[in-house]
C-alpha cells in the first residue's frame, strides 16, 4: 500500500474512542460471552486482542461497532466514523473493484464528485490503481482484502475494527499486508482494534496487546509493544521483538489452561 501522507509516528495520547468498564454480555440463550471487560482504545492507538477460540473477541468488536449491546456494566464508543474489516472481504461479486469501494460512500450519501476523489485516493493508497474495472473473482485473496480496506478508507475512519482480516491468506501475503497496514496506520493515525490468533502479527501491529481468558472472556494481561511506527519488516527478527512475542505467547498459553 502507498502512504501518500507523512509517516511521522502519531502519539497515542488522544481521548478514548472505545471504552468498556466492567462490561458483561450474556446472549439471550444464556451464553455468558464476556465477563468484567475493562478496555480503552484511544485516538491514534492500535490495540490487538488475542485469546482462545470462542472467548468473545468478535463479540467485543461487534459491541465496539454498535452491532450488539452489553447486558451489564458500561460501554461507550466516541468514534464518528467506524471502519470494519472482516476475515472475508465481503465484496459484492457483481460489482467492479471501483463500485465495491464506492459502496459505503453511496450508503452514506457522499456527493458524487467527492466520492470519486475518495475512491481514487483509497485505491491508490492500497496499490490497486489499474484494477478498477476488475470483478472480485478476478483478484487474489490479498487484493480482495485491499479492496475491503479501501472501501472502509473512503469513510476516513477515526476507528478501524479488524476481525482477523488476514487469517485466510498465505503467510507471505499476510506479512506483507501487515507491513502495509502498519504504514497506513502510521500515516493516517486512526485508532485500531485488531483481533487475531497470530501472536507475531499482534505484536508487530500494535501499541498494546491484550490477552483474553477462555469464555466468559475477560482481559487477563496487557503487554506494551514500545517500538516506533512505522515498523520495519525486519523488526520481527530482533531479540526485543522475540522477547515481547514470547511474553504474549506465554500469557496466551496460561489463558488456555
Ligand atoms: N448470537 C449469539 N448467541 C449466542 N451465543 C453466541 C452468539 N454469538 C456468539 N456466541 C457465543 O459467544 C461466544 C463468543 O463468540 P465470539 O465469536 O465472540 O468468539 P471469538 O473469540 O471471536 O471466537 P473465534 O476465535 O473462534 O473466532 C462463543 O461461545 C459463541 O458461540
Amino acid at each position: 500500500m502507498n502512504s501518500p501522507e507523512s509517516t511521522t509516528p502519531r502519539s497515542p495520547v488522544g481521548h478514548p474512542l472505545v471504552g468498556f468498564e466492567h462490561s458483561e454480555l450474556v446472549y439471550p440463550d444464556g451464553t455468558h460471552a464476556l465477563r468484567d471487560v475493562n478496555l480503552t482504545v484511544r485516538e491514534g492507538e492500535f490495540v490487538s486482542v488475542v485469546g482462545p477460540s470462542g472467548c468473545g473477541k468478535s463479540t467485543l468488536l461487534r459491541l465496539s461497532a454498535g452491532l450488539e449491546s452489553i447486558t451489564d456494566g458500561y460501554m461507550q464508543c466516541g468514534a464518528d466514523r467506524v471502519g470494519y474489516v472482516f476475515q472475508d472481504a465481503t465484496l459484492l461479486p457483481w460489482r467492479t473493484v471501483w463500485d465495491n469501494v464506492a459502496l459505503f460512500g453511496e450508503l452514506d450519501g457522499v456527493p458524487r464528485e467527492d466520492r470519486k476523489h475518495r475512491i481514487a485516493a483509497a485505491l491508490a493508497t492500497v496499490g490497486l490503481e489499474g484494477f478498477e474495472d476488475h470483478l472480485p473473482h478476478m483478484l487474489s485473496g490479498g487484493m480482495r482484502m485491499r479492496v475491503s480496506l479501501a472501501r472502509s478508507l473512503t469513510l476516513d475512519p477515526d476507528l478501524f475494527l479488524f476481525d482477523e482480516p488476514f487469517a485466510a491468506l498465505d503467510e507471505i501475503t499476510r506479512e506483507r499486508l501487515g507491513v502495509e497496514l502498519n504504514e497506513l496506520f502510521a500515516a493516517k493515525g486512526f485508532a485500531g482494534l485488531f483481533i487475531t490468533h497470530s501472536v507475531s502479527e499482534a505484536a508487530f501491529l500494535s501499541n498494546r496487546v491484550l490477552v483474553m481468558s477462555g469464555r466468559p472472556g475477560t482481559i487477563v494481561d496487557e503487554i506494551e509493544v514500545p517500538f516506533d511506527f512505522p515498523r520495519s519488516p525486519d523488526l520481527r527478527f530482533e531479540p526485543e521483538f522475540a522477547e515481547i512475542s514470547g511474553r504474549i505467547s506465554h500469557s496466551l498459553k496460561e489463558a488456555h489452561s
